[in-house]
């Protein structure tokens, strides 16, 4: 089945006020939205970035893909890779680790593969999932996480969830997204104020909810001796403590002390990091993340791989839109070693491009749908909507540090600071 055009559309999403150690979320969140149109009618669907860096480095691809037919995906990739030749983009947050040749076209080809696995399923009238191998589970597992937070963005209105800088606030977000969504574990996004006063988060989330594992992530904003600290002061609390501290190296130290995993969607992002960090210890739970780690089928890879070194699998979110959510949810479905709840940003949204009634949190769990492909799909008004929602918001890139300097004047990012 060929492919006839791609259409590449630049959305955009409001977001609220987040923290973490780079700075705060700005008011809307970009991804780029591929549509695969290809014979007989079938439109392939694929989500990912939507930095204009990133997208850069999509368009380039778009014209080398007319007449590419949808179940070749070896051909897809190296289409991607001989393309894109030597370029690495680098987003401005480095949120999700280091930045490579390899990753660049993981990420790339990884759009590109899971629009090419729904125009798959349409064509032959089978969930994605069952083109991954079938399903493992019949539901997937999500945790509810937790941002500390402004009350408002600049100039505007207070947003329904309000200030979060509190142990009581953060019972209260978590009180809120456990009992909308019915989340049955808990992720804090820290890195964003002392690490004594996120640990008397974590220790008023333990005592509202003590049947709920809990992690959090200040996404390598401490030093190694307060990796350590944390991890021995929350011995007993954490399910797994993630990227406490930067790099392999820092982290394999923190790990030796530390008696709960350390997870990690910073220092092991493709699968060039896989060797040192297993060697060294440095990681007890991955974070996949097919959006960069090359694709659903590469994220199978990865689970594969992890198993054999005992080492466990989760699943990384940044904000998102219902495309990768469901292809988030047929992935992680057909992936048997994927046990940890997975990270989703989707409460923090109000809008999508897909038709609602597809993927429902039901205890905290998504469903995998059954109809074709991911067994969504795509609303054009919205979509139109979310496009001049982007226009409109001047944003080119996600950008969290120089907005925080619009509340903080002098902020500067937190990369291991306490
Ligand atoms: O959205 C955020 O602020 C998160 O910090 C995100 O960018 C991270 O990539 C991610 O959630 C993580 O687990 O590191
Ligand atoms: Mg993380």
């Amino acid at each position: 089945m060929k492919v006839l055009d791609v259409v590449l559309t630049p959305v955009a999403f409001a977001d609220p006020p987040l923290l973490n150690a780079m700075g705060v979320h700005e008011p809307f969140a970009l991804r780029g939205v591929v549509q695969l149109i290809c014979e007989d009618g079938v439109v392939g669907l694929g989500e990912s970035y939507g930095d204009l860096a990133f997208l850069e480095q999509v368009r380039k691809v778009l014209p080398e893909l007319k007449g590419h037919d949808v179940f070749d995906l070896p051909g897809l990739r190296r289409k991607v890779a001989t393309t894109l030749g030597e370029v690495v983009f680098a987003d401005a947050h480095g949120l999700t680790g280091g930045f490579s040749v390899s990753k660049t076209v993981a990420s790339v080809y990884s759009l590109f593969e899971v629009a090419a696995l729904d125009a798959q399923g349409h064509y032959l009238g089978r969930p994605v999932v069952d083109l991954l191998g079938g399903k493992a589970r019949d539901a997937v597992d999500f945790s509810a996480y937790l941002f500390y937070k402004f009350g408002a963005h600049i100039g505007a209105e207070a947003d329904s969830w309000g200030e979060v800088t509190t142990p009581e606030a953060l019972v209260g977000e978590a009180r809120r997204m456990v009992d909308e969504y019915g989340f049955r574990s808990i992720k804090l996004k820290g890195g964003a104020f002392d690490p004594d006063q996120e640990m008397a988060g974590i220790r008023a989330l333990a005592e509202a909810f003590p049947d709920h594992p809990l992690r959090i992530d200040p996404n390598a904003a401490w030093t190694v001796e307060t990796g350590i600290r944390v991890a021995e002061e929350l011995d007993g609390v954490l399910e797994y403590l993630e990227d406490p501290t930067p790099g392999i190296e820092g982290m394999a130290r923190v790990a030796e002390k530390a008696n709960m995993p350390l997870a990690t969607n910073m220092c092991v992002v493709r699968f060039a990091d896989i060797e040192p960090a297993f060697r060294q210890r440095a990681v007890g739970v991955i974070l996949s993340d097919h959006h960069y780690w090359g694709g659903l089928r590469d994220t199978q890879a990865l689970s594969i791989t992890a198993e054999c070194f005992d080492v466990g699998l989760s699943m990384h979110s940044n904000s998102h839109l219902g495309i990768s959510l469901a292809a988030m949810v047929h992935v992680a479905a057909a992936t048997p070693h994927l046990t940890y709840a997975c990270d989703t940003h989707w409460p923090w949204k109000t809008a999508d491009v897909i038709a609602p009634g597809a993927l429902e949190f039901v205890d905290g769990a998504v469903a995998v749908p059954d109809k074709p492909g991911l067994g969504i799909e795509l609303d054009p008004d919205a979509l139109a909507r979310a496009h001049e929602d982007y226009v409109r918001s001047g944003q080119t890139k996600r950008d969290d540090v120089t907005y925080m300097r619009k509340f903080v004047g002098n902020f500067e990012p937190n990369t291991a600071r306490w």
